[in-house]
């Protein structure tokens, strides 16, 4: 392709300067408008200047985009008579990002909002992807600096705490870029978390010293040389930012990631180097590859969740177990309904039209990762919650929080109505007090007040009953499950997973379900001395409702259960029935 065109420069340089004069034309004024509050993910790309290197060696931009979300790619090809041609690819994104577009810039339109949902406890993460050389690391480098400035400048005066560490991944193996890149495990504990044991956690103070410890970290990062850049990064380098609430001890942690990723190195690239580098270039374009599948499968399954029917949510599965790298991130890919996660992709280009194939290569991945948004079946947006701007959820609030009226203010701040709504419980609960006069109970209603506004909305088929003046609600109503007849008696079938009544014979827990034998006696047998570790079921504010304790288990003897208990889960309430 290099060849084809310094062969032909004057053929694609009168070609290219006409093109882009046609594409001006085009779609100059198309803008498209993100959805921020409807998609999870946004893809963006960002075409880097021509480098003087590039310049004295006589090539030319090769990608032109002249609309805020678009590029067209021209790429040179060969006739069969031998004469040059070229053919014409079109990309369409969330955001291009052009030559002429600043670093600020870039920050501000795709980073920046990403802030926000980390600082109430959501998981924010920012990708770079792109072949060697396109300005990844440029990116990532400068984004993290304004980020930064951004946040310690108001981290002392909202009383957050600020952690960083900072490691790459490189292969199957992971290290610390803040212990001298000392290797480290990663493990799921036995909450499901991801946890990097031993890796070093920096506290940083003020700005300066944060800018330090990012340049410590980027100057150790595994450097080893390919045909296209010197400094070419082979592994993903990973900045996790942890934001702490020092107000409220309970409110979950928010999580801010900045992922370079490695450079996605084409084959014609990889057959100037050894066999290790071969491997190491399969094991690269594997796990963008398994990343690729995690961030599109959980766009896909946070759209689902917005829409009420239904017959429209599908099982997704998200590969996160297949890489490390998506290991890590597991949380990122979480499918917590009460966890933000907002994902930004930068998918970084080379202008030069001899680099128009790898270019094709990171447009396309790109392409791939951007979900449509299908039409869905939605309630109208005055009783959807989570569609409703900051001014509109502070109008709620005031109306609806009952006496003394929680302050909005407090409570929502800048917030939109899906911020809000996936603000942890905790974290809610801490703003609610922060109101004079308002209690833990008056702050507990109002969250669940919401909660079921955001369920009716979801829900607006299934026949919730408003209940007496204390708002308890009934149980949706479902078709009932055949259930076998087992004539053995319970006792004898106890295993985990079992839900037990304890009926008045234990106090404190009417329902439990078993987890595991007590001890190695307990494995076999029948008798009713045999004891079991077992998690409580507790009341809910619904009626016939109960919400599962899996961290309060406790020891209970057979003696005491009093029979099979049937409970069937609720996925959007989230409580277990009692299915009598
Ligand atoms: N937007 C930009 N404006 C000006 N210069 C840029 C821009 N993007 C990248 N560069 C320059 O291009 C060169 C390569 O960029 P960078 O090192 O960020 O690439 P990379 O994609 O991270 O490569 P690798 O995967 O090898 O680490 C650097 O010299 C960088 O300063």
């Amino acid at each position: 392709m290099a060849l084809m065109y310094f062969n032909n420069i004057d053929f694609y340089r009168n070609l290219l300067s006409s093109a882009y004069k046609d594409d001006e034309k085009e779609d100059a004024a198309l803008a498209v408008q993100i959805e921020n509050e409807t998609l999870d993910t946004m893809i963006c790309a960002r075409i880097r200047p021509l480098s003087e290197e590039e310049k004295e060696e006589h090539h030319i931009p090769g990608i032109l985009s002249n609309s805020s979300s678009k590029a067209v790619l021209y790429e040179p090809r060969q006739k069969f008579n031998g004469k040059p041609d070229s053919v014409k690819h079109g990309f369409s994104l969330h955001r291009v990002f052009d030559t002429d577009m600043q670093t600020e810039s870039v920050y501000q339109e795709a980073a920046q909002k990403l802030v926000p949902w980390a600082w109430t406890g959501g998981v924010s993460t920012l990708f770079a992807y792109g072949q060697t050389g396109s300005g990844k690391t440029f990116t990532v480098t400068g984004i993290t600096n304004l980020l930064i400035k951004d946040i310690m400048a108001i981290a002392e005066a909202e009383h957050r705490a600020i952690y960083v560490c900072c490691f790459e991944i490189f292969g199957k193996k992971a290290y610390d870029l803040l212990d001298d890149r000392r290797m480290f495990n990663i493990m799921e504990d036995s909450f499901g978390k991801m946890q990097l044991i031993g890796v070093q956690e920096k506290h940083p103070a003020s700005e300066e010293e944060f800018l330090s410890i990012i340049q410590t970290s980027a100057s150790l990062r595994t450097s080893a040389q390919t045909t296209k850049n010197d400094q070419s990064s082979r592994s993903h380098a990973v900045y996790r930012i942890r934001i702490v609430n020092k107000k409220n001890s309970e409110a979950q942690d928010g999580e801010l990631f900045l992922v370079d990723l490695a450079g996605s190195e084409g084959s014609q690239d990889s057959s100037k180097h050894s066999a290790e580098r071969l491997v190491e270039t399969k094991d690269i374009n594997t796990s963008l590859s398994i990343l690729k599948d995690c961030i599109r499968n959980r766009t896909i399954w946070g759209l689902q969740q917005l829409d009420s029917s239904e017959t429209a949510k599908k099982s997704i599965h998200i590969p996160w177990r297949s890489s490390k790298l998506t290991q890590v991130l597991k949380h990122v890919f979480g499918t917590q309904e009460d966890r933000v996660c907002k994902t930004v992709v930068i998918a970084c280009v080379a202008p030069s039209i001899v680099d128009s194939g790898h270019s094709k290569n990171t447009l396309r991945y790109a392409e791939m990762l951007k979900v449509p948004v299908p039409k869905m079946k939605r309630p109208k947006d005055a009783l959807v919650p989570s569609n409703w701007t900051n001014e509109k959820m502070k109008l709620w609030i005031r109306e609806n929080s009952g006496t003394p009226a929680i302050d909005a203010d407090i409570l929502a701040g800048k917030l939109s109505g899906m911020q809000l709504c996936k603000m942890p419980q905790k974290d809610f609960i801490s703003r609610c007090l922060q109101t004079t006069g308002v209690e833990k109970d008056q702050a507990t209603a109002f969250y669940q007040k919401l909660w079921r506004v955001r369920i009716d909305s979801r829900q607006q088929s299934t026949t919730f009953t408003a209940g007496d003046k204390s708002e308890t609600m009934q149980r949706p109503s479902r078709p009932k499950t055949a259930r076998p007849l087992n004539t053995t008696p319970f006792q004898q079938r106890i295993k985990p997973g079992m839900c037990i009544s304890m009926g008045k014979r234990s106090y404190g827990a009417l329902f439990v379900v078993v987890m595991s034998p007590f001890g190695p006696e307990d494995f076999d047998g029948v008798g009713d001395e045999r004891r079991f570790i077992c998690a409580v079921f507790g009341p809910s504010m619904m009626t016939d409702a109960y919400e599962l304790h899996i961290e309060r288990q406790e020891t209970f003897i057979v003696k005491d259960m009093e029979g099979e208990a049937f409970m069937e889960y609720d996925s959007a309430t989230r409580y277990y029935y009692l299915d009598l």
